[in-house]
């Protein structure tokens, strides 16, 4: 998809008539390698070849809104009461970003008022829109030890005029969404029905993802934290496989649409002999199938370790009717379970083939996403929450708030919705992945024509 600089452009509620109670500290800013002054943009792409392909002078380029505190500012904090609502699947961090919301919000705009609505978007509808949390710096002081969110989740569909009447009548004039595909699809919706009511309610996004799925985000906040938990599963299967005769490690990990856990921690531990992913098509059968591949991998080495994204082989599956086709509350596709098809599959191949396996299947499942953020990640997403504070009380909406090439920008929200992020099986993220496993060193990559 071919962006150019109008497209970049991000929704603004109207002219900034106050002043920042952040001015002072921004009164000498200028760009520099570490800082992105407010009239200066971020940079979509990053080589000389892609931006010589444009042929347009630096300031047509597409590029990004820098993020960070503005000198001056649209709403008065004094008048603002704030709304927080995190929505979908667990991930690692969510709780580092409410805390970082509501200490900006209070301690550096002096907001009053941040009100947390409960169990994602549900906590908007009619029916729920009282059962709220009041946010204070002390009601968030040690939330982020933990992981999972304090405000509850959930997924299914609720309506956007409903959810806007919820705003109007808790008197919200800036809602932060922090959410995956879905939550950013609603919350897009949510922002256009506020638009189409003239409603002066800035809606930003945080997005969040433990597959990493989402475009324009370098990599989701949480998601490190998730794969070194995953790559300790890995550890675990790899030392029982190793252990045993003609031994068979499986390791199944969340990666629904994309397989950046499945590749990440694989390479964290660089002990993985196999990896799918579900954008890289594999047939069981054959000479280079990898059915044969395991039986090569049993004779010479003793053990195999399979790590395979959850969204792998969904297509070997239906072949064989073993997916329902059916979709969750929020219209996600529910997937086969295509560690036991491999656990079954490679059990029979190699008892046919004289072997005695013996194989050890981990799918640890949501104990990969329910973990506290490491350290790294904290930082992270103190850092967003900074970021979407002040988005939002210099007047942007309908935009989220990302880290994109080492810097903070905004991005309008229905880019961040507008495709998936997915391993290119052309890029270097697979190279490292078919370097690390010696996939490549076996007479063709995992990549199988079907
Ligand atoms: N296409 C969509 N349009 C509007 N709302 C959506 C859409 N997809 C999901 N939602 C809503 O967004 C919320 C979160 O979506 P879900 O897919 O469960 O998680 P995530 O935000 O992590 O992707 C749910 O309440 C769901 O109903
Ligand atoms: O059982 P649940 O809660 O539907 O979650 C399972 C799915 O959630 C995910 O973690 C992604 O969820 P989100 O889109 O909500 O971030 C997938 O990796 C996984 O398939
Ligand atoms: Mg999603």
């Amino acid at each position: 998809m071919t962006l150019h600089l109008d497209d970049l452009r991000v929704r603004h509620l109207g002219e900034c008539r106050h002043d920042s109670p952040l001015s002072a500290l921004l009164a000498a800013k200028r760009t520099s390698p570490h800082y992105v002054a407010e009239g200066d943009r971020v940079l979509l792409e990053d080589t000389v070849s892609m931006l010589a392909e444009h042929g347009l002078p630096p300031e047509d380029l597409p590029s990004f809104e820098a993020a960070g505190p503005r000198r001056r500012i649209y709403f008065d904090p004094a008048l603002v009461t704030a709304g927080i609502v995190t929505c979908g699947g667990l991930c690692p961090g969510l709780n580092d970003v409410i805390r970082g919301l509501v200490q900006e919000l209070t301690v550096q705009y002096d907001v009053k008022r941040v009100v947390g609505f409960r169990n994602g978007l549900r906590g908007l509808t009619a029916r729920h829109r009282d059962d709220t949390i009041e946010l204070t710096p002390d009601r968030v002081r040690d939330i982020h030890n933990a992981g999972g969110t304090i405000l509850g989740s959930s997924r299914g569909a609720q309506d956007a005029e409903e959810m806007v009447d919820s705003l109007l009548l808790r008197g919200i004039n800036v809602l932060f969404v922090i959410g995956g595909d879905g939550g950013m699809n609603a919350a897009t919706n949510l922002a256009a029905a506020i638009r189409a009511r003239g409603l002066d309610i800035a809606v930003i996004g945080v997005p969040k993802t433990i597959d990493n799925d989402l475009p324009y985000t370098d990599q989701s906040f949480g998601f490190q934290s998730a794969f070194a938990q995953a790559a300790n599963f890995i550890s675990s299967v790899s030392i029982e496989a190793a252990a045993s005769p003609d031994g068979i490690g499986i390791v199944k990990l969340m990666g629904r649409h994309s397989g950046f856990i499945a590749c990440y921690a694989s390479l964290a531990r660089n002990a993985a002999d196999i990896v799918l992913i579900p954008e890289v098509p594999f047939a069981l059968e054959g000479e280079d199938g990898l059915l044969a591949r395991v039986e090569r991998h049993v004779r010479s080495k003793g053990f195999v370790v399979i790590v395979v994204a959850e969204g792998a082989g969904q297509d070997l599956l239906a072949e064989r009717g073993l997916l329902e086709g059916a979709t969750d509350a929020s219209g996600n596709a529910k997937l086969g379970d295509i560690g036991a098809l491999l656990r079954e599959t490679i059990t029979a191949h190699l008892t046919a083939a004289g072997l005695v396996p013996t194989v050890r299947y981990i799918d640890p499942s949501y104990a990969i996403r329910s973990v506290t953020a490491n350290a790294y990640d904290s930082v992270y997403c103190l850092r967003l929450a900074h970021a979407a504070v002040h988005a939002a009380m210099a007047g942007r909406t309908e935009t989220a708030v990302v880290r994109w090439r080492r810097r903070f920008v905004h991005v309008p929200m229905p880019l961040i919705i507008s495709h998936r992020n997915q391993v290119d099986p052309d890029g270097d993220l697979w190279m490292s992945v078919l370097e690390a496993t010696g996939q490549l060193g076996q007479q063709r990559p995992l990549l199988v024509e079907r």
